[in-house]
């Protein structure tokens, strides 16, 4: 796939490196081999990388799928030293640790598309900050949507946001990186992307708190509704755009991860409302819930910004065993009445 408008030449892309062979990894992974990109998952497990070679199948991360004939498999991070884009996919908290690790292979210039949801822990730094400060020669995108890993890797219909500054650049991915099934849309506000897919994990807990406790469709509605308001508003004050937020990697996100027990961030709040303590709903889970590992940073960050996040706040609180469910849903419940705006 070429660009032929980029500076300084033509941007090709021919092949691409996936780090981290979670579900989403291995699911882009297939995206990437049916975009036409040469296509390398790498896995940390180097047991798992031995599986997926010999069965063609993730089943430690995604059962039920079968991995196309040509995609690659390595545990090792130098293998993809030659590749022409690099997908980030790691759970947020690892995100630093792989990208430091990959440091020495990384070539100035090839682009990172960064995949993961989340904030970092302690430092409230979002996933292009720590992009920027452990490969500072790489350009950055962001990929963010509503996404199904099992949905995305059996090609059904999907459509996700690629954020990228340099629009040269975003179109390009975009050329390179959209395949039968798979649509992105071009955005260039990094940081309205990647603060819709942190929060609405957050918010997806809530909801899944709200369907454990039977609260029914319409608290349903009303947490989905004023947590898109949450998230507009701390997206906007940490330098994002309202405009992005309202696309797919934040309100459609949001529908999405809400609506969906697939979701394992609601999941754990469906757990959650019927009564499970943060222990036992998260006992014996290999798959990461990054509403739960991203709660605390966003709680602090929206407090540094001084911005009211009720909702996200809350299940910060229940998750850190501060408040019940029923001290969250009565916490809500009292809020003073006020003018509905975002
Ligand atoms: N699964 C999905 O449908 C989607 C996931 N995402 C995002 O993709 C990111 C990765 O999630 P999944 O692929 O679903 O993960 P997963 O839950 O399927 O797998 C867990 C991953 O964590 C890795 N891991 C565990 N301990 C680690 C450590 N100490 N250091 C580094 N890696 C470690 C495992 O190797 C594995 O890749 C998350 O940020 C998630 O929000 C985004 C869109 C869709
Ligand atoms: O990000 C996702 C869908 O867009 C996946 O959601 P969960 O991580 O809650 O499963």
């Amino acid at each position: 796939m070429t660009n032929e408008t980029a500076p300084g030449g033509p941007m090709e892309f021919r092949t691409a490196g996936v780090i981290g062979a979670g579900a989403w990894g291995t699911a882009l992974a297939q995206v990437c081999v049916r975009a036409g990109l040469d296509t390398t998952l790498q896995a940390r497990e180097p047991q798992l990388v031995e599986t997926l070679a010999a069965t063609r199948a993730n089943d430690l991360y995604l059962p039920g799928v079968t991995l196309a004939e040509d995609l690659k498999f390595t545990a090792d991070l130098a293998d993809l030293r030659d590749c022409d884009l690099i997908l980030a996919v790691p759970p947020a908290q690892h995100m630093r640790g792989a990208l430091t690790a990959f440091a020495p292979y990384h070539r100035a210039g090839v682009p990172v598309v960064l995949c993961s949801k989340g904030v970092e822990r302690g430092t409230m730094k979002l996933m292009t900050e720590v992009l920027a400060e452990t490969l500072p020669d790489a350009p950055a995108a962001v990929l963010s949507g509503p996404s199904f890993a099992g949905e995305v890797a059996r090609g059904l219909p999907t459509a996700v946001t690629l954020a990228c500054a340099d629009p040269v650049l975003g179109q390009a991915l975009l050329n390179t990186l959209s395949a039968p099934g798979f649509r992105p849309y071009l955005a260039t506000d990094l940081i309205g992307a990647e603060a819709g897919g942190a929060l609405k994990n957050v918010l997806a807990i809530a909801c899944g708190v709200s369907e454990g406790r039977q609260l029914g469709r319409s608290a349903h509605a009303a947490l989905i509704t004023r947590g898109f308001a949450e998230m507009t508003r701390l997206a906007v004050a940490m330098g994002g755009q309202a405009e992005t937020v309202a696309g797919l990697c934040g309100l459609g996100d949001l529908v999405l991860t809400c609506s969906s027990p697939q979701s394992r961030n609601m999941s754990l709040g469906l757990a959650l409302g019927q009564g499970q303590t943060v222990e036992q709903a998260l006992a014996g889970k290999r798959s990461v819930a990054e509403g739960y590992e991203s709660a605390p940073a966003v709680r602090e960050l929206a407090a540094r910004l001084g911005v009211e996040t009720p909702i996200a706040e809350g299940i910060a609180a229940l998750l850190a065993g501060e408040i019940t469910v029923d001290g969250l849903i009565d916490g809500l419940l009292s809020r003073p009445l006020k003018a509905e705006r975002v």
